[in-house]
């Protein structure tokens, strides 16, 4: 009774098949547990119990129905009776708290015809035997490395250390073979070799649901205590820890060639000593001395040929180093604790940079990292060249801990899990899933790394792209709207404007332009006026590198819309960069006749209040049909009259989120705007309730299919040449010592007498005593002042008021100062186009995009321009020269991937110009989207519905929506 009780109550949303399983008593099928079970918040643990397969401390128990599921929990209790009616489902709740009798809301499902085969049914909770293919023997002693450092270690053993021998017992006899990695030339894999392999998927879908969705409870060996500690950090399953990545790779042999001044390096070594020093009254510091030994500089040419035990080796001293201000941390009980925090004769990788000390062989490091590795007994440790992975902390686990559960987690994995059809893996040459996991937590070499960061990228952008193409597709209703979909991202069409068909007041603002358009320029907005005409919103990405003339492309957009009645926002990142486009259109607008003249409005931040009531009446009325501003026009009370585009300019700041707002901001009113009647084309407007159209710019090099991924169904228009007549920017690396500084003096001094602009820019703003190595704005404007007494200096930073600001730029602008001394807030879209020459301070804190998009502010006009890029090392300078040798923006994102290495590329981004994918780099892993999108393409093309993939489909309903494209 009680029992029949808990089923009904299970009832909401699940579907009827597994009712009536449930009902009936049946055994359960794998495939229906993993979909739907899942969907009632029912942990794993207790879909086991009722589905019947059972985890213990006893290992696997085997329950054929929820009969023996009641047996067994009988049995436990009162061994013996026959009181089966009598169990109490509450028993069961109690047990397994996540189920919630009455309380389960219904869900959406998909329908319940998925149906799993019973061999996939089998290899549910059995371990394949051979699921490792790495094994890592243990070596009877650490590797040479460590061999002059062998101090010897506490034999303390980590509680958290597991035993690894523990046999687990198999349900799934029979492996798949791996898949051979090698490019497979696309078109001999069609489409109907997709369906043969859709019969395999149906297995597969139970594997990789059943394997790595498994509960973190579920692997062998776990204490309750560890378990707990897991699913506190979020480990709940084992995707869960699989998808910890390693943050880098350290090389246990120390394999440097010479360490330089400024040199970010990794390096593993001993722990000599920690000490906390009290260095004044509130003032204190924690010294850790690591010694590392590495090869010898003078024995560089063995290195090259790979003979690294051949080699000299000497020890090197790091010194890291932390600074405490404050009386309360200069106690002796906080500075004991301090030192404690880390453990003499412990075996730790450092990183960070570092700097020469005094004495030879002895470095310093301010800002690092340590993370301790495992003691002489891990045989991860001694595996000669391979790299070891470092860990990011997570929420104060152990690494020793994290890394050894993950080799376990890694051991219960099987090369069938893949739900990626095998053909796609196969010809696009990437690693099935269970390969990439092993090599991106145990590569046996930095290529093995960077091709399981490959596949495991390729996922992300694949999913992606499925969850968005497949919901697409579900919104049409008939199978030849289904094709032309997925025609339309096969091959999009493109059917511009002729110039004939624009707006008058397009055409008339196109002939008042002091210059002619260029080719690209002129098809970018051909392009987007014939998709201004048809009577869906537009979703574009103009892009192009840094000054080839995007703003006046997105002027003549809004012009088309303007002349056709509507009204047009533009949004930017920056108040000084909307005052720029506001007095840019302004001076262009100046020329045109009074009568067809559009009103723009600016609105910003700093717009007085009395002046924003004005202009949002004005723009909700239609008097005002344009307005440029920040992101105060997406703001609540901001309503437009008609409004029709909406243009966002460096749009990575703004996030989807951002760009959707201006879609609820269409308040259509009868009463047209202001100039409508002097120059009206279409007055007919049927569309009158339609969303805005959005034009994204963006100056980030990317492939033209990241538009898919970042933007969803944007289409992407590119500009490809600069305007005529520009030469290219002349860069120099200098480094920054007393001769480096006399020499930018120079060419500075040479650059004004021949009537140039200078632009100064400084890492930060004012002098910082924990950073003492950077030059400040503020704090350099005196010196050079009184340097260039013949010359006007201004002062630009993001904390001066913005009409500060603003005059600072209008200052130089002008001429009337002719050097500008500023910080990174120039970065976006300043447009100065007589400005010839931009040094940069420190040039190394910089990043290599970052440096290109500051270089884009010289070189925007006919003037030969040069830009000094000043490194405070020596060691940042080849990564600086690459600069010096290229002006293209794609070429330098591949550099940057190149001279980090894929280790580093793990952790999270750094640049800030793009949102965030868990692992993938946008601007360099656009290659593997454009992979992920044929791959999606074929996929669906050959099944719609996915019904054919039943592993894929379980598999996209488990990913997360697409909710982290930049918001
Ligand atoms: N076809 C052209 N011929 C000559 N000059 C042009 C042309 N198009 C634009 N310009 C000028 O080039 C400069 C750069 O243009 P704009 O500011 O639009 O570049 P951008 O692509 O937005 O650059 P950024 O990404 O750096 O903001 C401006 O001074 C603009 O007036």
């Amino acid at each position: 009774m009680k029992v029949q009780r808990l089923l009904m109550n299970l009832r909401c949303g699940l579907p009827r098949q597994l009712v009536t399983d449930l009902f009936a008593l049946q055994p359960l099928r794998a495939g229906i547990t993993s979909h739907y079970l899942r969907r009632l918040n029912l942990c794993r643990h207790s879909c086991i119990c009722i589905l019947g397969r059972r985890l213990s401390s006893r290992g696997v128990i085997a329950c054929s129905g929820i009969h023996d599921l009641i047996e067994d929990e009988w049995d436990g209790k009162n061994s013996g009776a026959n009181l089966k009616d009598e169990f109490d489902a509450l028993l069961v709740c109690k047990k397994y708290p996540s189920i919630i009798i009455g309380s389960s809301p219904t869900i959406e499902l998909y329908d319940g015809t998925t149906s799993l085969s019973s061999a996939a049914t089998q290899s549910c909770w059995g371990f394949p035997p051979d699921a490792v293919g790495a094994n890592w023997g243990v070596p009877s002693r650490l590797c040479n490395t460590w061999s002059s450092l062998s101090v010897s270690l506490e034999e303390e053993k980590s509680s958290s250390q597991l035993p690894m021998e523990e046999s687990v017992p198999s349900l799934l006899p029979n492996e798949p073979m791996p898949v051979p990695i090698g490019r497979l030339d696309r078109s001999v894999v069609e489409e109907e070799s997709l369906d043969k392999v859709a019969a395999e998927s149906d297995l597969v879908a139970a594997s990789v649901d059943m394997i790595l969705d498994r509960p973190i409870s579920s692997l062998p060996g776990l204490t309750k205590r560890q378990c707990h500690l897991l699913e506190k950090n979020d480990f709940h399953t084992i995707r869960k820890l699989l998808n910890h990545f390693p943050r880098t790779y350290a090389d246990l042999q120390n394999a440097h060639i010479g360490i330089q001044d400024g040199q970010y390096l990794i390096s593993v070594g001993r722990i000599l000593s920690s000490r906390g020093i009290r260095a004044g009254l509130s003032f204190s510091f924690l010294e850790v001395v690591v010694g590392c030994e590495i090869a010898d500089d003078r024995s560089t040419w063995e290195h090259m040929n790979g003979d690294l035990d051949a080699k000299e080796k000497k020890t090197i001293y790091l010194h890291l180093k932390k600074f405490f201000r404050g009386t309360r941390f200069t106690s002796q009980s906080f500075l004991r604790i301090l030192q404690e925090k880390h453990r003499v004769g412990d075996i730790v990788c450092v990183s960070g940079k570092v700097k020469s000390m005094s004495s030879e062989d002895h470095y310093e490091i301010r800002e690092y990292n340590i993370d301790v590795l495992d003691d002489e007994e891990d045989p991860s440790l001694c595996t000669a060249g391979r790299p070891y992975p470092i860990y990011p902390s997570k929420g104060g686990l152990n690494p020793t801990f994290i890394r050894d559960i993950i080799q376990r987690a890694l051991q219960t994995l099987s090369f069938g899990m893949d739900p990626i059809p095998k053909d796609v893996t196969q010809e696009l040459g990437i690693l099935c899933l269970r390969d990439a996991y092993m090599g991106i937590h145990q590569p046996k070499n930095i290529y093995e790394a960077d091709s399981a960061r490959k596949r495991l990228i390729f996922d992300e952008f694949f999913y992606l792209q499925l969850g968005r193409l497949f919901q697409m597709l579900e919104g049409l209703g008939t199978e030849i709207e289904k094709v032309g979909l997925l025609d339309k991202y096969r091959k999009p069409e493109m059917s511009p404007a002729y110039i004939e068909e624009w707006s008058r007041l397009t055409q008339k603002f196109l002939k008042i332009l002091p210059y002619d358009l260029t080719t690209s320029q002129l098809s970018a907005v051909s392009e987007i006026i014939s998709d201004l005409r048809r009577p869906v919103p537009m979703n574009r990405l103009l892009q192009g590198d840094v000054g080839c003339g995007k703003t006046v492309v997105a002027f003549l957009a809004c012009m088309e819309v303007i002349g056709s009645g509507y009204q047009a926002a533009f949004m930017v990142p920056t108040e000084l960069l909307a005052i720029q486009h506001y007095e840019h259109l302004l001076n262009l607008l100046e020329k045109l006749d009074i009568e067809c003249r559009p009103s723009v409005a600016l609105l910003t931040g700093a717009t007085p209040s009395k002046q924003s009531r004005v202009i949002r009446e004005g723009l909700q009325t239609g008097e005002i049909s344009m307005v440029i501003g920040t992101h105060s026009l997406i703001a609540e009370k901001i309503e437009f009259s008609t409004l029709r585009i909406a243009v966002v300019d460096e749009q990575h700041r703004f996030g989807v989120v951002q760009r959707g707002r201006f879609n609820s901001k269409l308040y259509y009113n009868c009463v047209s705007s202001r100039t409508a009647a002097a120059h009206l084309d279409d007055p007919s407007r049927g569309d009158a309730n339609m969303a805005p159209h959005v034009l994204a710019m963006s100056a980030t090099p990317i492939p033209r299919t990241l538009a898919l991924a970042l933007y969803g169904d944007m289409s992407m228009t590119q500009i490809t040449d600069l305007p005529p007549g520009r030469i290219p920017v002349e860069t120099h690396v200098i480094e920054g010592n007393e001769q480096g500084f006399q020499k930018m003096y120079k060419m500075m001094f040479d650059e004004l007498e021949a009537g140039g602009k200078i632009y100064l820019v400084y890492p930060v703003i004012e002098q910082s005593e924990q950073l003492p190595q950077l030059r400040a704005a503020s704090a350099d404007l005196e010196d050079i002042s009184q340097r260039f007494k013949d010359y006007n200096c201004g002062l630009l930073h993001g904390k001066m008021k913005s009409d500060e600001k603003d005059e600072a730029l209008r200052q130089f602008r002008s001429g009337d100062t002719n050097i500008l001394l500023s910080t990174q807030v120039i970065e976006i879209g300043v447009d100065v186009p007589d400005a010839s020459m931009m040094v940069v301070m420190n040039a190394e804190r910089f990043g290599m995009a970052q440096l290109h998009q500051l270089r884009g502010r010289v070189g925007r006009g006919a003037r030969k321009s040069r830009c000094i890029l000043l490194a405070s090392t020596a060691g940042s300078l080849t990564r600086l020269k690459v600069l010096e040798n290229s002006t293209d923006g794609f070429h330098l994102a591949n550099m940057d991937l190149l001279l980090r290495g894929p280790g580093d590329l793990l952790g999270k981004r750094q640049s800030g110009h793009l949102p965030e994918f868990p692992i993938a780099r946008l601007e360099i892993d656009g290659n593997v989207l454009q992979d992920a999108h044929h791959a999606v393409l074929k996929v669906l093309g050959s099944s719609h519905d996915l019904e054919r993939y039943p592993g894929l489909k379980a598999e996209l309903s488990m990913r997360q929506p697409l909710s982290p494209l930049g918001d």
